[in-house]
Parts: C-alpha cells; sequence; structure tokens
C-alpha cells in the first residue's frame, strides 16, 4: 500500500495537503509561489522539518519555471538569494530550509562563476536541484529505516516482536514520503516484528493523535494513541522495548531540538533503562552549531493551548508558555542517531561531516 504523502509535484505545479484540516478532511491546496509557501509553512498547513524544505525550495522553482528568464547569473544569483533568505524565516528551529538555501545559493554562485554556462542553462540547472530534494528526501528515508529497524532488532536479542514509543509526527506528513522515525517504524512492521507502535499526542497542536495516528491507521499498522502524560506509566507497565524520534535540528555535538515532549521522554527512558533513538537524515545536521544551546527555539501561538479549534478551553487571561521545541542532549541519545548513512553514536557525527 502506498504511503500518504503531504507534497504533490509535477513540472512546476506544486500542491500539499492541508495538514490542519487532518484526520477529519484530506484537502489538498495549491502553492503557486513562494509567498504562499511561507505563509502554508508558517502556518504550519505543511510542518516537519524536511517538509518544511522541500516545500519551500519547490515554491522556489515553481516560480522561476513561470517567470521569465532573467538577463544575467547575476540577476538570477539575487533573486534566488532573496526568495530563500525570506523562505528560512518562515520558521526558525528546523535547520532544512536554511541548509537547502545555502546549497542552492552555492550552486548558484558556481554556475554563476562558469562562463560556458548561460543565464537559461544556470536556471534550469538550479530548478533542477531544487526539484531533486523531493526523490533524495524519499531515498534518504528508505534507507533511515532499514539502518534504524536493523540497528534496533541487533539491540534487542530475544525480543520476538517490539513496542515502540514515538513522538510527534515524523511519517509521510513530514517529510517527502516514508518518514525518518515513522520511517523506521515502517520498516520494523515489513519486518514482521513490530509487536505495537504508540504514539503520543503531542500536545498542544497534536501531531501524534491527528497525523502519526491518521498514517498509522491508514496503512494498518499496530498502534495505540496515548496522551503525552502517560509516558512514563507506559515505559514501565507496557514494556516499551524502545523510544525513537525525530529531529528539527541536530547540533554537531548530537543534542537534538525536536519536538516540545521529547526532552522529558528522553530521560523518561534512561530512567526506564528504554533505548533511546533520534532518527534524522543529515539534512537535519548543523555542523555549523557546536552544541543545542545554540539552536533557535520556535515559540508558537497561545492560541494552540488555549484553543481547541475555536473553542476556548482554558480560562480567559491565563498566560501562556508555548515553546514548539524542547533540546535533547546528546547524552540521553542512548541508541544512537539513525541516518541515511547508518546509526551513529552522538560523538561520531562531526567526522562524518564532509
Ligand atoms: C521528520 S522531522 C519532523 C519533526 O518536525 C516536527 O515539528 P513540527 O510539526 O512543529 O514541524 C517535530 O519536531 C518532528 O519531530
Amino acid at each position: 500500500m502506498a504511503t500518504l504523502e503531504a507534497i504533490k509535484y509535477n513540472g512546476g505545479q506544486l500542491e500539499i495537503l492541508d495538514q490542519l484540516l487532518l484526520p477529519e478532511s484530506c484537502t489538498f491546496i495549491p502553492i503557486c509561489n513562494v509567498q504562499d509557501a511561507w505563509t502554508a509553512i508558517r502556518e504550519m498547513k505543511v510542518r516537519g522539518a524536511p517538509a518544511i524544505a522541500i516545500v519551500g525550495c519547490l515554491s522556489l522553482a515553481v516560480e522561476l519555471r513561470k517567470s521569465p528568464v532573467l538577463e544575467t547569473k547575476e540577476q538570477l544569483h539575487c533573486f534566488i538569494k532573496e526568495k530563500l533568505d525570506y523562505l528560512v524565516t518562515s520558521r526558525p528551529t528546523a535547520v532544512n530550509m536554511q541548509l537547502a538555501a545555502e546549497s542552492c545559493l552555492k550552486l548558484s554562485t558556481l554556475l554563476s562563476g562558469d562562463t560556458l554556462v548561460g543565464v537559461t542553462e544556470a536556471s534550469e540547472a538550479i530548478v533542477k536541484h531544487l526539484e531533486a530534494m523531493l526523490a533524495n528526501d524519499i531515498a534518504d528515508n528508505l534507507a533511515i529505516g532499514e539502518h534504524g529497524s536493523t540497528d534496533i532488532r541487533k539491540k534487542s536479542i530475544g525480543k520476538e516482536k517490539l513496542r515502540i514509543m514515538t513522538h510527534c509526527n515524523t511519517g509521510s506528513l513530514a517529510t517527502a514520503g516514508y518518514g525518518t522515525a515513522l520511517g523506521v517504524i515502517r520498516s520494523l512492521h515489513k519486518a514482521n516484528v513490530l509487536d505495537q507502535v504508540y504514539c503520543t499526542e503531542t500536545r498542544p497542536y497534536n501531531q501524534g493523535s491527528r497525523l502519526t495516528a491518521f498514517e498509522l491507521v491508514y496503512e494498518k499498522i499496530p498502534a495505540t494513541l496515548i496522551c503525552d502524560n502517560m509516558a512514563a506509566a507506559a515505559m514501565k507497565q507496557l514494556k516499551i522495548d524502545a523510544v525513537i524520534v525525530g529531529a528539527d535540528r541536530v547540533a554537531a555535538n548530537g543534542d537534538t531540538a525536536n519536538k516540545i515532549g521529547t526532552y522529558q521522554l528522553a530521560v523518561l527512558a534512561k530512567s526506564h533503562n528504554v533505548l533511546f533513538y533520534v532518527a534524522a537524515p543529515f539534512s537535519s545536521i548543523d555542523f555549523q552549531i557546536a552544541t543545542g544551546e545554540w539552536i533557535p527555539i520556535e515559540e508558537r501561538p497561545h492560541s494552540e493551548m488555549t484553543h481547541t479549534g475555536s473553542t476556548r478551553t482554558a480560562a480567559a487571561g491565563i498566560n501562556c508558555w508555548n515553546p514548539g521545541f524542547d533540546v535533547t542532549p546528546a547524552e540521553l541519545i542512548t541508541g544512537g542517531i539513525v541516518t541515511e548513512k547508518g546509526v551513529f553514536k552522538p560523538d561520531q557525527l562531526v567526522p562524518l561531516h564532509k
């Protein structure tokens, strides 16, 4: 069965699944330019570190395909730099859009310096680079799935079937397809070694109850929804074998920023002797920062906490604190960091950086 897809792209036509309407409604909306993408990302109609970068970059490809070719490569470089710099401002914590922008601008700089390449050819090469992100991300996720599944099974000797806890949404709705942490879960299910997935609600945006539960039910993967405050009791009473989560930004030392609530799961996993994994492609690793203290943490609107849809559920006038992410120290990532290149201890990442 095909997995769900959050992003549809075909030669300059881009649509995204409006994730604010899930699980009640599966509605695709058009993204016609960079401004549409920025707004959709900010409003979390599309979310998830890899998906943010992919939609941002594809929206630029849409513009480049539609607009008349500029007169010079310098004008082209200025055009794409302005658009990419703007896209990076849509949400601050995930590093993927920033790294994708840097990669595209590096290509544009190379093309600008090559006297054998004209502006039309340069524009076409940049569009091809941007469009390749979709297939590259799916390939990364399939590799992450296999590496993670192999590692968890190797470290769970004697266990015929495994019980895995996961947080937020890291599946086809957060990526180009298959997913990162949910990709590992899909691979464990394919290997017929998955007893049950325990997915947390992940308040206040409810990525777990609305999105991950939707993906798991859609693909008939055995899963149970738990409230965020049930995690400790679940680890103790339900004998969880491993926790696997995604990442929005991994620092060079392995400290990892992920959805709020991840840090407490890592602390609980440590105290219950449960393996704790982070699954992330190298496109989520920021080697420009040494530790997690340098990762910007997005503050989300208080209304996400005080309302369910348009219905107020919290007392009017109460103050709120709504950080969208927290940072898990590398030493709590006991299972390892699962990437498309393999599973590594946090302190093994820097030598792998090309
Ligand atoms: C595949 S990484 C997805 C990552 O992004 C989520 O955050 P958000 O839903 O706010 O974009 C969450 O941190 C996931 O782990």
